[in-house]
């Protein structure tokens, strides 16, 4: 009997891996799908046609990349419900706007008409009764001081560049964003308490309490 038999986890659900930048969520992705024999749904940055011009000038591209991985996070929801489920997501399409538009927008790298015209947009594609949402969100959660070593320790190029007062407002922003979130229920990881790199037979517990969160959501 495998882990997702043997814990109860359905075999069409879909479940989502949220947090800041750097915490460790596609890790979690690939161990959790590589568990569960689920299908990964990964967010690709080394393709992103943005992504770096955005890190070098947050105010002339923030818009253009909002945009860009709207239409991508959609993109992998559609097919993930097509196939009916067994996805582990890395990142919810709920950070985007919740996150990260609204972050740009209130720092003034956004403007006014640029954030209306996207949340207009991410409204009337996802916060309608037709919108599948995920079986469960997972969210990561850690330090800030842990969080700032494991991006240094990652070491990708533009964000290494990014003063780290950008990465403190996401961290503090993250904390109030999963307070309010009740789009669908809710498993709160903290990275101290787990280490699926050095003891990858720890995916176990995670693999419960997952159970335990789908059988009892807590919102
Ligand atoms: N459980 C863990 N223990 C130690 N380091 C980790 C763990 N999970 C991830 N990391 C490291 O942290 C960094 C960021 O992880 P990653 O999964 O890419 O984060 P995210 O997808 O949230 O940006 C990587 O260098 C990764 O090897
Ligand atoms: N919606 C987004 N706006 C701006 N930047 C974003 C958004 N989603 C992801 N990103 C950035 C942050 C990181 O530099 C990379 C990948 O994110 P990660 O948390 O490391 O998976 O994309």
């Amino acid at each position: 009997m495998n882990l997702r038999e043997k814990y109860g986890i359905p075999n069409n659900a879909v479940i989502t891996v949220a947090g800041t930048v750097g915490v460790g969520k596609s890790t979690m992705t690939t161990a959790l799908a590589e568990a569960l024999q689920f299908k990964t749904s990964l967010e690709r940055v080394n393709d992103n046609p943005y992504l770096d011009k955005f890190y070098k000038d947050f105010e002339r591209w923030s818009f253009h990349l909002q945009i860009y991985f709207l239409a991508e996070r959609f993109k992998e929801q559609k097919k993930m419900f097509e196939l009916g489920g067994g996805f582990i997501q890395d990142r919810s399409i709920y950070e985007d706007t919740g996150i990260f538009a609204k972050m740009h927008y209130d720092k003034g790298t956004m403007s006014e008409v640029d954030y209306q015209t996207y949340t207009s947009l991410f409204d009337a594609m996802v916060m309608t009764p037709y919108f599948p949402h995920p079986d469960l969100l997972i969210y990561l959660e850690g330090s800030l001081e842990d969080i700032l070593y494991r991006i240094k320790e990652r070491g990708r190029e533009m964000e290494q560049e990014t003063p780290n007062e950008y990465w403190q407002e996401m961290h503090m922003r993250y904390e109030k964003w999963i307070n309010e979130f009740n789009a669908c229920p809710v498993l709160r990881l903290n990275i101290k308490d787990y280490d699926i790199q050095e003891d990858p037979s720890s995916i176990e517990s995670i693999i419960q309490a997952i159970s335990n969160t789908i059988k009892n959501p807590l919102r």
